[in-house]
């Protein structure tokens, strides 16, 4: 005689009166399976929160690196100071040229300050992965300072004591054009190049970077250089400062050969023939720089 058990998941035939060795069977199966699920529960819960903790330590280390380097509190303050004095700078030029005065002095620090602010807020707007407090430029090291501090001191001495000397037009007017040129073309740059612009050399190829040679990069290899050279000559003709004028055009021609040289070796390395046949078609147009 047989009889049709039932089991978990099928229909079982077994033969009479071995029954019990047959729910024996079962139960241990029963009891193999709970313990697997109850294993696999376990380790379900113990991934969880594995997960979660991992999840809570990441949002943690975000929340240190986003602090130390974008230091928001820095950056607001960073950013007010360079209001004010954007504000009082623009005032003063304002009134000095009414008075028929020096109004240049002011206006190259409105144009400093305008300059930091843009360096920090282009790359907050169009490159955002990279921004940091040092997106400002201020810790641009001693020369920087000095140079600027320099010109400074040249313009109000020679105002000082050779005023007359300083109150032609045609210098400060061909100074403010290479300005206005300098500054738009450092930025159109550094917004078309976006992600690919770095303040900092890059001696790693990242896998997101790539070959800029469209827009500003299509007439010249170094915008943001060349820009930044004009820019800053613009700025000494406009003091009419004539010892910072030769100062500022060597010590910057200097520093971006150099520069060009050492960027151009890691971009030849990532991007082969290609930066190689960029570099036969277009030019730096900084004087003298191939
Ligand atoms: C301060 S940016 C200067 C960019 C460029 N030299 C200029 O004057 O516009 C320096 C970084 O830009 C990257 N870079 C320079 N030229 C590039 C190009 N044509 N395409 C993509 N990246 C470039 C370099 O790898 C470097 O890390």
């Amino acid at each position: 005689m047989t009889s049709t058990i039932s089991s978990t998941s099928q229909e079982k035939t077994v033969p009479a009166g071995d029954y019990s060795s047959h729910f024996s069977a079962n139960i241990s199966n029963i009891a193999a399976e709970i313990s697997a699920n109850n294993y696999q529960r376990e380790n379900f819960l113990r991934q969880r929160l594995h997960d979660k903790q991992q999840q809570q330590k990441m949002q943690a280390e975000r929340y240190i690196y986003n602090y130390v380097n974008h230091q928001p509190d820095q950056v607001a303050l960073h950013s007010a100071i360079l209001g004010i004095v954007l504000a009082l700078s623009l005032a003063a030029m304002a009134r000095l040229w009414k008075a028929g005065s020096y109004f240049q002095l002011p206006g190259y620090i409105a144009s400093l300050t305008a300059f930091h602010f843009l360096e920090y807020w282009i790359t907050a707007r169009y490159n955002p992965t990279k921004v940091t407090i040092d997106s400002f430029l201020f810790r641009n090291g001693t020369s920087y300072f000095i140079a600027h501090a320099s010109a400074i001191v040249e313009a109000s001495i020679e105002w000082t004591f050779f005023g007359d000397l300083k109150k032609h037009i045609i210098l400060p007017a061909i100074g403010f054009a290479l300005m206005v040129f300098g500054q738009t073309l450092r930025s159109v740059a550094m917004i078309h190049a976006s992600s690919n612009f770095s303040h900092i050399i890059v001696h790693q190829k990242a896998d997101s970077h790539q070959l800029v040679t469209t827009g500003v990069y299509s007439f010249t290899r170094h915008p943001s250089y060349l820009g930044y050279f004009w820019w800053a000559i613009g700025t000494q003709l406009f003091l009419m400062n004539p010892v910072a004028t030769v100062g500022f055009t060597i010590i910057l021609w200097r520093f971006f050969n150099n520069r060009i040289r050492y960027e151009e070796k890691f971009l030849t390395e990532f991007f082969g023939d290609k930066y190689i046949d960029y570099k036969k078609t277009t030019g730096t147009l900084i004087p003298f720089i191939k």
